[in-house]
């Protein structure tokens, strides 16, 4: 026989257990229907919680996920900068005053690395340890050394690298007594004394940066920054500010919007205004310095390498030292420091009337931090695989023994290969072609970092033409799938040539974008 729902109704043990006891008062009563509206409006509310995370991720399934990858140094935040600047320019100009912390730190940085570089040449000066200074210096840091085991394991799955290192420059010169330096080791030492203050804050900044995390996996001991660290910056700076009762100076000339958010934030850490202030006071000695014949001639001959970035900014000390400096936005696409983990940056792009919002992951390229690319590998659709092909006389900071070059084939060969990106949409920036020219044209030769480029011409046409052929190689070699490999030759840094190749980027991944929508 079967039961009608109303018989159910009346056996179920739970509607039993809910019916009201037939000695409910009339107290009783408005008091459990006010629980029970109570009750209905909450589950209501988790009914609607849910539907609106369903929504969410409906909607992150269908938004497009870019990863820029490539090793440290490579360009991969540059890179993000010229996206923050094309689809969110007011968030970059938010954080504008926080570069102000990076910029400082990277010319102090440099201060610091010219003075210790002079400092083992007054030894040298001093008739001590000659040798194994000069043994440091000419090979600056980054060729390997030269013992015969390291010699040994020098190797290259992918190009010929020197086994050995070329010797670009001959010892001679800062070896005898009258070394380069003789003479202007008094001058010099004087310019260390009175640049001393400058080059002690290396470290607090250096901690204001890292947020006073001490990170492993770069070799080099540089400040890895975690995503947020703007904000930071200014928090760590605004609780400093009650202990201290000196205001710093207001610069003139700031009147705009602009410049109103930056005269809060310059107001809001004082050890960046206490840098501000020594550098506004050591203008002349950073330009003396800067502008000595032993550091033009130490750096000629290669025995002073600088960081890329360092050049850019001291030779312009005069603006980035005054008293109002606020970074222009060149400042901040030359600021150097080294990305920990993946950090996301979420943009909404307008293509053709309709918005897809974007999820960029800008990776820390170091070897110690490629585990961490991993997670992200599973829902990404597109790949911007970054390349320095100007890094051709470099070695790994991690690895002294891995020319970058190699190391960048290899790793891309790793992306290549990788099963769960088969049906990534690709796209290949072989960047710094702008260093890589000026290389050239200083007569740097590849052929003695990179052997197998032989006696081809060491002109920027061939060179490139050299690289590209190597990569596009590792991807015909890894294509079972026929993907298609778009290539572009950059120099992220120019803002107006790199946002008209963000167009095609953006265009093309789109494409790819439209078909695997229409599949689903
Ligand atoms: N001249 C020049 N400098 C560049 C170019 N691309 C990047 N740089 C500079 O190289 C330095 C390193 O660039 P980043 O974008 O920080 O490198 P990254 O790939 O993010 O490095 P990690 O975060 O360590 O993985 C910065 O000072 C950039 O300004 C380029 O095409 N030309
Ligand atoms: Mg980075």
């Amino acid at each position: 026989m079967m039961r009608t729902s109303s018989i159910r109704s009346q056996d179920d043990p739970l509607s039993l257990a809910l019916r009201p006891p037939p000695t409910e008062t009339d107290s009783d009563r408005q008091r459990r229907l006010q629980h029970e509206a109570e009750a209905r409006r909450i589950s209501e509310q988790i009914d609607e919680d849910l539907r609106v995370e369903r929504e969410k991720l409906k909607k992150s399934r269908s938004d497009v996920k870019l990863l820029l990858l490539g090793q440290a140094e490579s360009g991969k935040s540059t890179l993000q900068k010229q996206f923050q600047l094309m689809y969110s320019p007011a968030s970059l100009e938010s954080e504008r005053m926080s570069w102000r912390t990076v910029v400082y730190f990277n010319v102090v940085r440099s201060i610091k690395k010219i003075l210790t570089t002079l400092e083992s040449f007054d030894d040298i000066d001093d008739g001590t340890d000659s040798q194994s200074t000069l043994e440091r210096q000419e090979y600056g840091d980054d060729l390997p050394p030269r013992s015969p085991s390291v010699q040994q394991s020098v190797h290259s799955s992918q190009i010929g690298v020197a086994l050995s290192p070329p010797s670009p420059v001959s010892p001679a010169d800062g070896n005898q007594p009258n070394s380069p330096i003789k003479g202007h080791v008094t001058a010099i030492a004087d310019l260390r004394r009175r640049l001393l203050p400058l080059t002690n804050t290396e470290p607090q900044l250096a901690d204001r940066l890292s947020g006073g995390v001490a990170v492993s996996g770069s070799g080099k001991g540089e400040v890895y920054v975690r995503s947020g660290w703007q904000a930071r910056t200014i928090q760590k700076g605004q609780k400093m500010i009650g202990r201290r009762s000196k205001k710093s100076e207001v610069p003139l000339e700031l009147t705009n919007e602009r410049s109103a958010t930056a005269l809060s934030v310059l107001d809001a850490d004082p050890l960046v205004d206490d840098v501000a202030t020594m550098l506004d006071q050591s203008r002349d000695e950073i330009k003396t310095l800067w502008d000595h014949p032993i550091v033009r001639a130490l750096i000629g001959s290669r025995k002073l390498k600088l960081d890329e970035w360092a050049e850019f900014f001291l030779n312009d000390i005069a603006r980035i030292s005054a008293r109002n400096y606020v970074p222009s936005t060149d400042d901040i696409l030359h600021a150097r420091i080294q990305t920990m983990g993946v950090a996301e940056h979420i943009f909404d792009v307008d293509i053709h009337g309709k918005t897809v919002t974007w999820h960029l992951f800008d990776v820390g390229g170091a070897r110690g931090q490629r585990h961490s690319w991993v997670p992200y590998f599973d829902d990404a659709n597109a790949i911007i695989f970054v390349s320095p092909i100007s890094a051709f006389d470099q070695y790994l900071e991690e690895d002294p023994r891995t020319n970058r070059i190699d190391d960048s084939l290899q790793l891309f060969t790793q992306i290549c290969s990788n099963q769960l990106l088969k049906k990534v949409h690709l796209v290949l920036f072989l960047n710094k072609t702008d260093i890589l020219r000026k290389k050239l044209e200083r007569g740097l030769s590849v052929s003695k970092y990179i052997l197998s480029y032989g006696d081809r011409p060491n002109e920027y046409d061939s060179v490139v033409q050299y690289f590209r052929a190597h990569f596009l190689q590792v991807h015909r070699r890894n294509n079972e799938n026929r993907r298609v490999l778009y290539t572009h030759l950059t120099s992220v840094v120019d803002t107006k040539a790199t946002q008209s190749i963000i167009g095609n980027v953006r265009d093309s991944i789109f494409r790819g974008y439209l078909q695997s929508a229409a599949l689903v």
